[in-house]
């Protein structure tokens, strides 16, 4: 190590030594960082992403003509969360209201979540805000009081966040402010809860609004991740105490060519393979209003893909993981069981499909099939 500081003196090269000279993870933290990061992305797991705000829940249980109140966001959280399956969900997110209800059992949720062995995360922004002079982008809010937040949350049982930023793409977007001020804000977000022993799930959402083709994309989702990874390393954050959560690369909703699950697989992994490093020990995809089945079988074709993946590659569906269990929910308690046997279903298809495993039947039920993509969606 001195010849190394030596040679970086005599060349006046001092971010290495500045690096080596103020740690900010000890290697205690680093492996339990790591640790929790590994246990949510097992072989064939992936994450139950259950953060949906107050206004978000309020969107989807309209659609079902249930009304949101408390009561009704506790009980068909209570309907998954009771039967959720350990060998296929590897971590849940929560909103900050379920963290502290309680499952019908008397049990509060994380609790019942940590008996099931699966890690429990925690969203900790506080949504987007317009960036004054861009074409409508936005950066992501909730910086202040974070370092205070987090370490509440890992007192009352989470190990992990997710913190969510919004890209689109349209002629000319995303500007560079809107890549560098979300990698940015991603970055010191991620240090934040490093500090407090959270895993941070970055995630910088391209919206899939707009007509662009696959290429137009990848070029973007490259441009955006090489930004991340850049700020990252700028802000020391410990890439094996991380995941990532991007959207895959498709095509924009409105573009008029259809491309299949492979070309999706393809340009999705080499849009990951130029910009995300090996030390990153898994990518969650989120599922960005694809339909349940599209969700699951790009998530297949993305694990079938002919070149080396040195990341487990799985899925953070909110949406299509969810549709139809609260459709066939429907806000009656006799569809409990009916609900539940529909999610479980899903999060048993995207377990396999995160190992390529995942054998479609061709006979998908016309739910599953439904899009769930709702233009300029604000959460
Ligand atoms: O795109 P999806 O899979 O439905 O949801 C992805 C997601 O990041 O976006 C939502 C809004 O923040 C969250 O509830 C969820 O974690």
């Amino acid at each position: 190590m001195d010849e190394i500081f030596d040679f970086c003196r005599r060349r006046s090269i001092t971010s290495l030594r500045m690096t080596h000279q103020f740690p900010s993870l000890s290697p205690e933290q680093k492996k339990e960082l790591s640790d929790i990061a590994q246990r949510i992305v097992a072989p064939g797991k992936g994450i139950l992403a259950a953060d949906e705000s107050t206004g978000t829940m309020g969107k989807r249980l309209e659609k079902i003509n249930v009304e949101n109140n408390e009561e009704h966001r506790r009980y068909f959280r209570d309907l998954l969360f009771s039967t959720v399956d350990p060998n296929c969900v590897g971590g849940i997110i929560f909103f900050h209201e379920t963290l502290y209800q309680k499952a019908d059992s008397g049990k509060l949720f994380p609790q019942v979540i940590k008996d099931k062995g699966i890690v429990v995360g925690i969203k900790v922004d506080k949504g987007t805000a317009g960036l004054n002079g861009t074409d409508g982008e936005t950066t992501t809010q909730g910086l202040d009081g974070l370092s205070e937040r987090c370490a509440q949350y890992k007192k009352d049982g989470c190990d992990f966040a997710k913190w969510r930023c919004v890209l689109k793409i349209s002629d000319g977007c995303p500007s560079a402010l809107a890549i560098a001020e979300n990698a940015n804000v991603l970055a010191r977000y991620a240090s934040i809860c490093q500090q407090n022993g959270l895993v941070p799930i970055v995630e910088p959402e391209i919206l899939p609004d707009g007509a662009h083709d696959l290429k137009r994309c990848q070029y973007v989702s490259e441009k955006v991740l090489a930004a991340v990874y850049k700020a990252l390393s700028d802000h020391h954050v410990y890439l094996e105490g991380t995941l990532l959560k991007p959207n895959m690369v498709t095509a924009g909703h409105s573009c008029t060519t259809k491309y299949t699950p492979q070309e999706v697989g393809m340009a999705t992994v080499t849009a990951l393979r130029r910009t995300v490093p090996a030390a990153v020990p898994g990518i969650c995809f989120l599922s960005g209003g694809q339909s349940e089945e599209e969700a699951s079988l790009n998530l297949n074709a993305i694990n079938q893909v002919p070149l080396h993946r040195p990341w487990k590659l799985t899925f953070s569906y909110g949406r299509a993981l969810q549709a139809s269990a609260l459709a066939a929910w429907a806000g009656k308690p006799a569809n409990k069981a009916a609900s539940q046997e529909a999610f479980s279903t899903r999060a048993k298809i995207n377990g396999l499909a995160s190992k390529g495993e995942y054998k479609s039947t061709g006979s998908a039920d016309a739910a599953s099939m439904q899009s769930l993509h709702t233009a300029s969606y604000v959460y």
